[in-house]
């Protein structure tokens, strides 16, 4: 066991020691911020991340999705699409791995902005496929065996919570022109499972804890009226607050 000044060195994992709640953390970068993009599928996340990337002294992080389409060779996105029995916990597991791997990585403007967090990873994508009757319950446990872990022992900080709340039918619509090859088999009732979790979630607030304030945007509009809404947005954004 680490003493609380005692650090570690492992690759990016470097410079952790125990918080007073007895959690790895990191350190030096108490002072940053970081605001995490949530929504459901072809919500928009990636493009309001690319809006807010021109701005300077943030850092953007998309979601690791070309991780997830081929990590040696293998495609878990488009298996647990063909077969999400099978697959399910194979792609939750790597994604759990990859937003870990992004929550802990070193930040290197003032601001951090990413795309989801392992907190919707499980609380969304793991629960679906579990309600859904697609995840057999003893990987279900042993995912959620995995984040209670993580979530225990090592601080995720997460300052707001930025929602982009659209409808179902428009994420459709969306992801149809966007046109994944993966994504091509998603029923509207996939994306509508979806929505309702992120409601009872971050709107509700019934499901799960949610760790951090939520900034609500309407997310159905056109680009144009999109970027009024974040120029709008801009400063609670950037203060990470939501008030
Ligand atoms: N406000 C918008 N109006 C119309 N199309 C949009 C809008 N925002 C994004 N798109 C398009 O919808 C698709 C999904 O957007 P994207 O930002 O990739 O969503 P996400 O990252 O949430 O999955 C892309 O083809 C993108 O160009
Ligand atoms: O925990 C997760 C996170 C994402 N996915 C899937 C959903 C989409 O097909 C892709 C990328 O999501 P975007 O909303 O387009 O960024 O990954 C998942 O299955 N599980």
């Amino acid at each position: 066991m680490l003493s609380p000044s005692e650090t570690k060195k492992s690759g990016y994992l470097t410079m952790q020691s125990y918080s007073s709640q007895g959690k790895l953390v990191r350190n030096g970068e108490k002072n940053k911020l970081v605001i995490c993009i949530e929504g459901n599928i072809a919500s928009g996340k990636t493009t309001c991340l690319e809006y807010f990337s021109k701005t300077s002294n943030i850092e953007v992080l998309t979601e690791p999705v070309s991780k997830w389409r081929n990590v040696r060779g293998h495609n878990p996105l488009g298996l647990m699409y063909q077969d999400p029995t099978r697959w399910g916990i194979t792609l939750q597991t790597y994604i759990q791995l990859t937003m870990l791997d992004q929550h802990l990585s070193t930040i290197s403007a003032p601001m951090r902005m990413m795309e989801r967090s392992i907190y919707s990873a499980k609380y969304i994508f793991v629960e679906n496929l579990y309600r859904s009757g697609k995840m057999p319950e003893v990987d279900f446990a042993v995912l959620s065996e995995w984040f209670e872990w993580i979530t225990q022992n090592i601080a995720i900080p997460v300052d707001l919570i930025v929602y982009l709340q659209s409808s179902p039918q428009t994420c459709h619509e969306r992801l149809k022109e966007r046109c994944r090859e993966e994504e091509k088999i998603i029923p509207l009732e996939y994306l509508e499972a979806i929505h309702q979790l992120y409601e009872d979630w971050l709107i509700k607030k019934t499901s799960f804890n949610v760790p951090a304030p939520v900034l609500v945007i309407s997310a159905d509009d056109d680009l144009q009226k999109m970027i009024l809404q974040y120029e709008e947005n801009r400063e609670k954004i950037l203060s990470g607050s939501n008030v």
